[in-house]
């Protein structure tokens, strides 16, 4: 990714992040003024204790009394700055973590289908993390680097001018480092989070893929491929190490010959009886002192392009708009469960044929619709406009007469339950899995929707019962027990239609009988639509809507569609099992 604003716009929206912790970031920055001050001062007033000692003039007195309040403080101040900048910090990443999280919900399927999931995790995780650099280490740095120097050449400037203008040309140059290599730091920045991201893509790639690749004989390619990864994020490392070290040294160089220079200069005044020689310590610690905020925070801008193209990358995702947006707040009360679309027609984007063309059928409550078609003739594509995943380009989908548009998503989606082909059980114990949808929901009511469901034999067969965690993507489950786990799931739910996505492949005899006994239970008083791949479960269905290429070419009774359409029966030969 390539940004060619300047990094402070790029700043400002991560700024915004803040939100209601400002005021904590806001006493952080104080406390670090207010750790550089006190440093400042403590130092000056040790070494002019340490001056008078050594001319052998005075009383001491007041000037230990002063060094006695100021020690405290210099533990103190450093300890609160850090302490309350990484609450705010934890704070604004929990907060951001959380936006987006919502924002993967809100984007959800379709972006999330264009983006790996291993490069989304990254997101989630290190690239928020990556903030912290910016609001535990960076902002209050900055604003003390800021205003401590101008403390300092205030103060060298009262003892003698040309102190001030001896130590300055360093400041300013100190300061300036960071820009020198901004572009290349930049592109660096951005390449080494976009390599992060493709790594951890390529690793969540490679677990869910395992069996494949494995029976393939396809797990050394992959290894291969890992490698090949890994040695383009070691090449982006190493660049980026390169130019934050030489950034390192240039600093490390200035800061030596700026106090080079401010040492020679007070010895020439001193010599010339110009400075009072009691104030040549004082004016060469303070010089000493005053680098050290301006060092920290050119120490921290060079890693400020990671923070910058971890923003970018969080920002992409915070401002993607939502493929489709609520346009009302209340449902229209008790609608009927009648299905009905019409002339709806959709592609998946710009410049792509339609998946559904004018399509137009219904679903009387309580009927079971079997939705037939090749590969590819838009039966998912039918399901997800009903959960409204997408909005058609024209056309309408009503349930109960209202277009789907006039209900909020998450009402509409407490009417429809999905049992889909690729069941996704998460790794927690299974009775939570069938929880999902009714959180709380007893334990008698799980068991009797998994009885329901022909799940409760086997669940109970199981080492740990309802408390068995199914294991990543539930594979410690069969296919056919995925399915009945999902079923429950939907019974749970009870909403009032549902939709299931039949799985395409071959369940053995006895799965296959009980999760057909399972769709039988979870139809019974729902309006549904099977996408339907096997002749069993169209003939249990009161009606088959037949699409092609996204459109609807006939719908009727399974036998009367067997006696008139050719097609059907091709259908029936060459793609629907027995
Ligand atoms: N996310 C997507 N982006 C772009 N095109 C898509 C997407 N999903 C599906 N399509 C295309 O839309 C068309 C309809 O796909 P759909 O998945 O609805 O068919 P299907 O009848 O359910 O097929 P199958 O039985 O193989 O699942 C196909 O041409 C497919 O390639």
């Amino acid at each position: 990714m390539t940004s060619v604003a300047p990094p402070l716009v790029r700043l400002r929206p991560v700024l915004a992040l803040l939100g209601p912790h400002r005021p904590l970031l806001l006493a952080a920055v104080f406390s670090g003024i207010a750790h550089h001050l006190v440093v400042l001062a403590s130092a000056g007033v040790a070494a002019w204790v340490v001056s008078r000692v050594i001319t052998g003039g005075g009383d001491l007195t007041g000037g230990l009394v002063v060094l006695g309040v100021l020690l405290p403080l210099v533990g103190l101040t450093p300890w609160l700055e850090s302490y309350l900048a990484h609450v705010a910090a934890f704070r604004v990443l929990a907060d951001v973590r959380g936006r987006v999280y919502s924002a993967f919900e809100r984007l959800a399927p379709g972006y999330l289908l264009e983006r790996r999931s291993g490069d989304l995790g990254s997101a989630a995780i290190s690239d928020v993390e990556q903030l912290e650099l910016w609001f535990a280490h960076t902002l209050s740095p900055l604003v003390s680097a800021a205003t401590v120097p101008l403390a300092a050449l205030t103060a060298l400037g009262v003892f003698h001018p040309t102190l001030a203008l001896a130590l300055a040309p360093a400041l300013i140059l100190l300061a300036t480092v960071p820009g020198w290599l901004r572009r290349r730091a930049e592109a660096q920045g951005a390449e080494l989070r976009a390599r992060l991201g493709e790594l951890g893509a390529e690793a969540v790639d490679t677990l869910q893929g395992m069996r494949e690749l494995l029976t393939s004989g396809a797990a050394d390619r992959q290894i291969a491929r890992f490698a090949g990864q890994d040695t383009r994020l070691l090449a982006a490392k190493l660049a980026h190490g390169r130019r934050s070290g030489l950034e390192h040294a240039v600093t490390n160089a200035i800061t030596v010959v700026g106090l080079i220079a401010v040492l020679l200069t007070a010895a020439l005044l001193v010599t010339g009886g110009d400075l009072d020689p009691a104030l040549f310590p004082v004016a060469v610690v303070l010089a000493a002192t005053t680098f050290a905020p301006v060092t920290a925070v050119v120490d921290v801008a060079r890693d400020l392009n990671l923070v910058l193209a971890s923003g970018d990358r969080i920002m992409t995702i915070l401002r993607t708009p939502a493929p489709v947006t609520d346009r009302v707040t209340t449902a229209p009360a008790g609608p009927d469960p009648r299905i009905a679309f019409d002339a709806v027609t959709f592609s998946y984007g710009p410049g792509l044929p339609a998946a559904v063309s004018h399509t137009s059928f219904t679903i009387e409550p309580g009927e079971t619709v079997a939705l037939v078609g090749h590969s590819g003739a838009g039966k998912s594509t039918c399901a997800s406009l009903l959960m409204r995943f997408w909005d058609p380009d024209s056309g309408t989908i009503a349930i109960g007469g209202h277009d789907i548009r006039d209900f909020p998503q998450e009402e509409l989606r407490r009417l429809i339950t999905l049992v889909p082909q690729d069941v996704y059980l998460f790794n927690i114990p299974i009775r939570d899995n069938i929880r999902l949808g009714r959180p709380d929901a007893s334990d008698q009511d799980v068991i009797a929707a998994a009885r329901a469901a022909q799940a409760d034999e086997f669940i109970t067969g199981l080492p740990d019962g309802y408390d068995t965690v199914p294991g990543e993507l539930g594979a410690r489950l069969s296919g056919g027990q995925r399915q009945r786990v999902a079923i429950a799931r939907a019974l749970l739910k009870d909403a009032p239609i549902l939709i299931m996505d039949e799985a395409v492949s071959n369940l053995d005899a006895e799965s296959e009988q009980e999760v057909s006994a399972a769709m039988t239970q979870a139809r019974k008083n729902r309006t549904t639509l099977i996408i339907a791949h096997r002749l069993s479960t169209i003939l249990t269905a009161d009606r088959v809507v037949m699409l092609e290429n996204g459109g609807v070419v006939d719908s009727g009774a399974h036998s009367k569609l067997l006696a008139r359409s050719e097609p059907y029966r091709r259908l029936l030969a060459t793609q629907v099992s027995g």
